[in-house]
């Protein structure tokens, strides 16, 4: 990808559907025999792989436009291909619901990007704790339980993939669990409410506690996803650092008042009606003392490496600590490429700010730190090349196009064998 900076973004852009959300949602859909349609999906690679795997159990999975239409009448499986598991962290959310329709699974632990270890065991022990017997071999799991029954499940930590996972596999369970120390994100309210369209009976998302009474079967439904909280931020955060004036419309900003409170401090202008936000009116951002990020409603991990290409052209010295991944720092030396003055100390960024950054060749480690490197060279002076822009496309629907339509100066090229380049 290719980006001539300089130019302040400004215009208006809808916000697509969030990831995060449409990923459990349609592992959720195999819970039910029949067709869901989920409306509002982005077009994403992590969705592609989503599909891919429903298909490889049986089902008709395709998605028109930002529809996805999902037949799981022909499901027949219960075993996802490694090579498929290790394409990205959401193949784990299928355990549960194919735990609860076939009473046995078969996966592999899954891949994703490198942004710490990402372990499984919660997932583990709540399903265990739900009835299932459990053999790890390797990175093979294999998981069987005849029947799950509801119980009281205690997270030690209010993991997003564990919470919506053992949310999914207690649906169908006989009796009543109980998730406390539940994660509290947006994305576990939507599947939520996507599994009581279905007939679940779910209630407490967004809580710490969330009730799920067992029911016997569910119905298909129609269900649309929510924005994307990090999506709308990463253009916030792009409007403030190119000090530009856009406006984002079909957002949810309740979903991002952490951010707003951040953007605030530094000098930014948000302004909020309903769906629709506005940003702009900075001239140089103002240092922010210290970010930490944590769980919902703290300042998301997922917005970490996008903050920093602000704090790195503001004026001051900004911490940012960063206590949920342990290696989501890797845009860090990239930003110092461009000219930011960031050093890291254990879980620490101190940033100081500088009064610009200049384009050069960097890569893309990971989906945010991507996404990062896109503002910093929307910001910088000169060009600046990205290369292994794949990442990004795990969570952002053509972002050039998207930043492009606010008049941004952004190139995909596609690599070709003999290293010349073709615009992609
Ligand atoms: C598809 C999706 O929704 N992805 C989001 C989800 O990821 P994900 O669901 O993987 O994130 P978790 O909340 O589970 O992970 C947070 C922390 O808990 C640890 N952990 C997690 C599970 C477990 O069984 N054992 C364990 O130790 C992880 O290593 C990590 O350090 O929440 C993260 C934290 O907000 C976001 O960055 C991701 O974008
Ligand atoms: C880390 C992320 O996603 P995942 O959990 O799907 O890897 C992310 O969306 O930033």
């Amino acid at each position: 990808m290719v980006i001539e900076g300089g130019r302040p973004l400004s215009g208006t852009i809808a916000i697509q559907g969030a990831k995060n959300a449409a990923l459990p949602i349609l592992a959720a859909g195999m819970l039910v025999e029949g067709t869901v349609i989920v409306d509002q999906v982005p077009n994403l690679l992590d969705i592609d792989v989503m599909l891919d795997i429903l298909r490889s159990l049986g089902c008709r999975a395709e998605q028109i436009g930002q529809s996805v239409v999902l037949d799981t009448t022909s499901a027949n499986s219960a075993h996802i291909p490694e090579s498929l598991m290790g394409q990205m962290r959401s193949s784990i959310f299928l355990m549960g619901p194919l735990l609860a329709r076939f009473g046995e699974v078969e996966v592999y632990q899954p891949g994703g990007c490198a942004i710490g270890e990402r372990k499984i065991d919660l997932h583990l022990l709540g399903l265990r704790m739900l009835g299932a017997e459990i053999r790890e071999d390797g990175n093979r799991i294999v998981c069987r339980a005849s029947r799950l029954t509801g119980t009281d499940i205690h997270l030690d930590f209010p993991s997003v993939g564990a919470t919506e996972n053992l949310m999914m596999a207690a649906v169908l369970a006989d009796g009543v669990t109980t998730i406390t120390n539940a994660a509290r994100e947006p994305e576990i309210e939507d599947l939520q409410n996507f599994l009581n369209s279905m007939g679940a009976r779910v209630t407490g998302a967004g809580t710490g506690t969330i009730r799920i009474e067992g029911v016997k079967r569910l119905v298909p439904c129609r269900y649309r996803i929510i924005p994307d909280r990090i999506v709308t931020g990463t253009l916030m955060v792009a409007a403030a650092a190119t000090r530009g004036q856009v406006t984002l419309t079909g957002a949810n900003p309740s979903h991002l008042t952490s951010l707003i409170h951040v953007l605030r401090r530094a000098g930014v202008q948000v302004t909020v009606d309903d769906d629709i936000i506005k940003v702009g009116g900075v001239i140089r951002p103002k240092a922010v003392e210290r970010i930490v990020t944590s769980p919902y409603p703290a300042f998301p991990t997922d917005l970490q490496a996008q903050i920093m290409v602000l704090l790195a052209l503001a004026d001051g010295v900004s911490v940012v600590k960063e206590m949920i991944f342990e290696g989501r720092f890797k845009h860090v030396d990239e930003l110092v490429r461009m000219g930011a003055d960031i050093r890291v100390d254990l879980n620490s960024a101190i940033i100081r700010g500088v009064p610009r950054l200049y384009g050069t060749t960097v890569e893309a480690t990971d989906l945010r730190a991507g996404a990062a490197l896109v503002i910093a060279g929307l910001a910088a002076q000169g060009k600046t090349v990205i290369e292994q822009v794949y990442h990004i496309d795990r969570g952002y629907e053509r972002i050039e196009a998207m930043f492009a339509s606010l008049g941004a100066r952004i190139m995909r090229y596609a690599a070709v064998p003999n290293n010349r380049v073709i615009p992609g």
